[in-house]
C-alpha cells in the first residue's frame, strides 16, 4: 500500500477545494428516459466493471462532454441520444489521489437499434425500481433528485469501491422535456 493511499480517507467532502481541484479524467453519464423506464447498463470493463450504470465515460481529448455522451452511449449500447440535456455534475475523490468529473445528461428521445457490446448489457430499468444495491454507492443520493427532474450537484470521496462521506446540492427544477 503506497503512502498516499489514505491521503483523504478522514477528509469531509464539503472541506474539498473542489474548485481547485485538477481532475485526473473528465467523464460522462446518460440517461435514456422512454416513459417509465431507464436505460442502464451493466458494465463489462473500466472503471466500475460489474456495476450496473448509465451508459457513459471518459471525455476524449477535443471533445465536449454533450459530444461524449452521444458517442458513449452509441459505443456502449447502440442508441444515439437526442437532444441531451445536462442535469448533474459529480466530483469524485479517491483515497489514492484519483480524482473524476462528471457531467450527467438526460435524454427522452432516442434513434438507432439497442444492442448489446464488448462494453455494456444494456437493461431497461423501471424508474421506481433503479438497482441502487448494483450500482455505485453514490448513485443512491443523487439519482433520486435526477428522477425528479433537479439539477444536482454532487461531492464525493471513495476508498475503492466503498464511499466515505458525500455532500449532494440540489438545484433549480430543469426544463420539461419537449
Ligand atoms: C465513484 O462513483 C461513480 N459513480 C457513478 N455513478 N459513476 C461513476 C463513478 N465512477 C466512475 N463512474 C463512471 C463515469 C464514467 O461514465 C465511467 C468511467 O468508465 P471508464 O473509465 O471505463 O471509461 P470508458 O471511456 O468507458 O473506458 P473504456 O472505453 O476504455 O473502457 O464510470
Amino acid at each position: 500500500m503506497s503512502e498516499t493511499h489514505h491521503l483523504y480517507e478522514h477528509t469531509s467532502a464539503k472541506d474539498v477545494q473542489w474548485e481547485s481541484l485538477s481532475f485526473t479524467e473528465r467523464a460522462v453519464l446518460c440517461f435514456v428516459f422512454e416513459g417509465e423506464r431507464v436505460l442502464l447498463i451493466h458494465k463489462k470493463r473500466g472503471l466500475g466493471k460489474g456495476k450496473i450504470n448509465a451508459p457513459g465515460g471518459r471525455i476524449e481529448p477535443g471533445e465536449t462532454a454533450l459530444e461524449a455522451a452521444v458517442r458513449e452511449t452509441q459505443e456502449e449500447v447502440g442508441l444515439i441520444p437526442i437532444q441531451p440535456q445536462e442535469c448533474a455534475r459529480l466530483h469524485f475523490l479517491f483515497t489514492d489521489g484519483y480524482s473524476l468529473h462528471g457531467t450527467v445528461f438526460r435524454a427522452f428521445s432516442y434513434k438507432g437499434t439497442l444492442r448489446e457490446t464488448e462494453e455494456a448489457t444494456p437493461l431497461w430499468s423501471p424508474v421506481s425500481s433503479i438497482p441502487y444495491d448494483r450500482m455505485w454507492e453514490d448513485d443512491k443520493l443523487w439519482i433520486p433528485h435526477l428522477l425528479e427532474g433537479r439539477y444536482v450537484e454532487g461531492f464525493f470521496i471513495f476508498d475503492g469501491d466503498t464511499m466515505l462521506d458525500a455532500h449532494v446540492v440540489t438545484g433549480t427544477l430543469l426544463p420539461p422535456p419537449r
